[in-house]
């Protein structure tokens, strides 16, 4: 304790009393013991001198007197003064600790100080600071110390961590100043500890928020900045640059904004006083610039649509920035695909029903007519089977970019799928006529431009369109944008069925002809169900006997009598009605066939029936054959199925396999109207056939048009090549069946070998035939 700084410090000041009372006493005392003799001797000299020696004397006794009582009192206020720094010093409510400079050994700390870094006084002051202060800043505090050891500062601040006894550091601020006992350099330095853990953990969240909202900010999928109130742009994100392209060094300021994103003059003052309309307004309500579109030019060069928002931050504004090019690139997609063909780029039937609306309202307005021009290609359907989806594609295309070259810039051209386009004129003139001499103009340059060859991939092609036209007033309230299109697609009908590559106008009496056709369906569809359908057989002889019968659907209705196949099976075949029919077609056949099994004069008849493309394009049309023979118990070999060419054309494999699985069973296949299709030797070759028909259009002008003779000649030479039987059709005459038994054919159909007649009536014919034959040997004989 002798030595303890506290010691020390009251040692000094009790020398430093001593000190001046060795200085004081030397004086006084002889001055005393001269006043005392200076006086005697006067007394006794009775000299005034020695009198007033003496008084000077003893006045400067009390005047060393009174310095030695100044000196004691001095004394005790600076013990007094030091008591109170102690306590100062132990209650103070910041740490304290007074270091030795050369070791870093606590030579005294106070209990806050203490309480700081969670030690116990005397084990702290064991320790040197470095011993608990963090390895981060004690580099710093070392350096600062060695300054201040070499008196090249006095003091110094820094803030630093301690590690507290629990392990956990703890931030303070450090004020270090240097106390010299003797000497030039310190021996000890005092240090001022506050504890700022709480303020620093604050600093680090505060710290951690910030780069937590940069890092937001940054990666917002909105462009930021945020723009001063001296009109620096004093921040931006990722995504303002990359919106607009202009980094912080190139555009600084609002003013540099406004000269980049609108070097155009005119749209700069635009822009500019659309933002201070929307500043003006915001200043008076919630201080929020409201959103608004803006066109920018950008670095790239590209202008970009972006909507602006401004919210006010204090003294700052933050402006948001969003890109729209995107949206409106897919808003405009969405718009081109809701409303326009992918592959012609021409409005789609969406589109054009909204026109034709506008149409029709600014018709009745005006008083102007309108025409609507529906046309469609002529095979189109063939030529995408037959030279593939690609070229039909092509083709497409070629027709749209066609038909923008013949119709006016303002007419609506659109495409309403498939092979189906339409036009939309208007102002066409205020009377019928004139709108239907003016589209009839238009329509005919039309077939025109489309009769010319196209070039699908070096492939010249001849194509031609059927229109229907329909003219329209507006002042009609029948002229609906559903009945425009009708009567339109009924005119285009007319022009297909008028033979193609034409135009014809709507008619309201095409409109009967429709309302009986879906009459006639509606009837249909209840004669299956009511039983009002029955088969004929047509005799098919073989030389000079019948081998068999075509089986021939009739309808007897029970208002309109006999209804004609040519008059319902197309459509049957166009309804899907053909489907359910055919059925039951191939069902009564399977029966007739086993009936006639029964019968040996009938029972080696084969029973030929008609099967429509759509029926055989039925996914299980195999299995609703085998099915109809198993369920009867049929003879596959008796049954005789005849399709037409037009089939092959289609999918051609399919229909290879399907042939070929029923021919294992035995099942016959006779080409019908041979020679009026598309005759391929090459399907021809790959298709199991049994027979060919020759079509009745051929053997009627058998004797008269030598091309016709030709061409029989020509297919009954084909079939024998091909192992095939050959058949004639609508025989009629005995000159036509001698004409092809002396070409080789020798099998034959026809009113002059029988009608289609009821099955009873062709019973009884074969079983005449087969007794007569069976009868004294005769010549042949055709008639029944
Ligand atoms: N899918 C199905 N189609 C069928 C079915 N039944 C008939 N049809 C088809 O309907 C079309 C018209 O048939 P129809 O009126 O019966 O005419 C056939 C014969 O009556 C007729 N024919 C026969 N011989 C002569 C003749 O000497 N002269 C003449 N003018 N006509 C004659 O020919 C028709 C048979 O043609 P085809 O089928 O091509 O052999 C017709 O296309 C039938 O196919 C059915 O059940 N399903």
């Amino acid at each position: 304790m002798a030595n303890s700084p506290r010691a020390r410090f009251g040692h000094r000041y009790f020398k430093d009393w001593g000190a001046s009372l060795e200085r004081l006493w030397p004086g006084l005392l002889p001055g005393l013991l001269v006043a005392l003799a200076g006086g005697a001797l006067g007394y006794w000299l009775n000299s005034g001198a020695v009198v007033a020696l003496s008084l000077m004397l003893a006045v400067l006794v009390v005047l060393l007197w009174r310095q030695h009582l100044q000196v004691r009192d001095s004394e005790a206020a600076l013990q007094a003064s030091e008591q109170r720094f102690l306590r100062l010093f132990d209650q103070a409510a910041v740490g304290i600790n007074l270091t030795d400079t050369r070791t870093g050994r606590f030579e005294r700390v106070n209990q806050r100080f203490c309480d700081i870094v969670g030690y116990p006084m005397q084990e702290l002051l064991q320790l040197d600071f470095a011993r608990i202060s963090h390895p981060d800043e004690l580099a710093q505090d070392l350096a600062q110390m060695r300054r201040l050891h070499a008196g090249e500062i006095s003091e110094f601040r820094m803030e630093k961590r301690y590690f507290h006894k629990s392990g956990r550091e703890i931030w303070v601020d450090l004020s270090v100043s240097a106390l010299w006992e003797q000497g030039a350099t310190p021996d000890y330095h005092v240090a001022v500890v506050q504890d700022i853990t709480q303020r620093k953990q604050m600093e680090q969240a505060l710290r951690e928020s910030e780069s937590r909202l940069r890092m937001v900010l940054q990666r917002l999928p909105v462009g930021v900045c945020l723009l001063e109130a001296d009109g620096r742009l004093s921040y931006r994100n990722e995504e303002f640059v990359r919106i607009s392209g202009y980094t912080e060094q190139e555009v600084p300021t609002l003013a540099a904004w406004w000269e980049h994103a609108y070097p155009d003059l005119a749209q700069r003052a635009h822009y500019q006083e659309l933002w201070q309309q929307l500043a003006h307004v915001a200043a008076t309500s919630d201080g929020i610039i409201a959103g608004a579109e803006y066109l920018i030019h950008c670095k790239d060069g590209r202008q970009r649509p972006v909507e602006v928002t401004g919210v006010p931050l204090e003294e700052r504004m933050l402006v948001s920035m969003l890109d729209l090019s995107e949206r409106r690139a897919a808003a405009e997609e969405i718009h081109n695909l809701a409303f326009y063909d992918l592959l012609t780029q021409l409005p789609n039937r969406r589109l054009l029903r909204d026109r034709l609306q506008q149409a029709l309202v600014t018709a009745s307005r005006h008083g102007a007519l309108g025409a609507l021009l529906l046309l469609d290609i002529d095979d189109f359907k063939t030529i995408n089977e037959t030279k593939g989806h690609e070229k039909g594609d092509a083709l497409l295309r070629q027709v749209a970019q066609r038909l923008r070259e013949v119709v006016r810039a303002d007419d609506t051209l659109a495409r309403l799928g498939g092979d189906e386009f339409a036009v939309l004129l208007e102002d066409l003139g205020d009377t019928a006529s004139e709108a239907a001499a003016c589209s009839g103009e238009v329509g005919e340059k039309i077939l025109a431009a489309l009769r010319k060859p196209f070039d699908l991939d070096g492939e010249m092609h001849h194509s031609s369109i059927s229109m229907g036209i329909t003219v329209f007033s507006g002042q009609d309230a029948a002229e609906t944008v559903n009945e425009l299109l009708k009567r339109a697609d009924l005119a285009m009908y007319q022009a297909k069925a008028a033979g193609r590559d034409t135009l014809c106008f709507y008619e309201p009496a095409m409109q009967a002809s429709v309302t009986a056709r879906a009459a006639l369906e509606a009837d249909m569809r209840s004669a299956l169900a009511d039983g009002q359908f029955v088969l004929y057989y047509q005799p098919q002889w073989e030389r000079e006997r019948i081998v068999g019968a075509e089986a021939l659907l009739r309808w007897l209705h029970p208002r309109d009598g006999f209804v004609s196949p040519a008059q319902f099976i197309p459509l049957a075949e166009q309804s899907g009605l053909i489907v359910p029919l055919g059925t039951w077609v191939l069902q009564q056949a399977c029966a007739q066939l086993v009936r006639w099994a029964q019968e040996p004069a009938l029972a080696q008849l084969t029973l030929a029936v008609n099967v429509s493309p759509r029926q055989f394009r039925q996914t299980d049309f195999v299995a609703q054959v085998l099915a109809a023979l198993a369920s009867h118990g049929t003879d596959p070999r008796r049954l005789k199925l005849e399709l037409t060419e037009g089939l092959l054309l289609e999918d051609t494999e399919a229909t290879i396999a399907k042939m070929g699985e029923l021919k294992r069973y035995g099942v016959g296949f006779a080409l019908d109207d041979f020679g009026t299709g598309y005759s391929s030797l090459a399907y021809l070759k790959r298709l199991p056939f049994d027979q060919l028909k020759i079509d009745q259009s051929f053997v009627r002008d058998v004797l008269t048009d030598p091309n016709d003779a030709a061409i029989a000649r020509t297919i009954v030479a084909l079939g024998a090549s091909l192992g095939l039987s050959v058949m004639a059709e609508g025989v009629e005459s005995e000159a036509q069946r001698a004409f092809l038994e002396r070409h080789q054919c020798h099998s034959w159909q026809g009113y002059l070998l029988g009608r289609p007649m009821p099955v009873q009536d062709f019973e009884h014919t074969v079983r005449a035939q087969v007794q007569a034959q069976q009868g004294p040997e005769r010549g042949a004989d055709f008639s029944i």
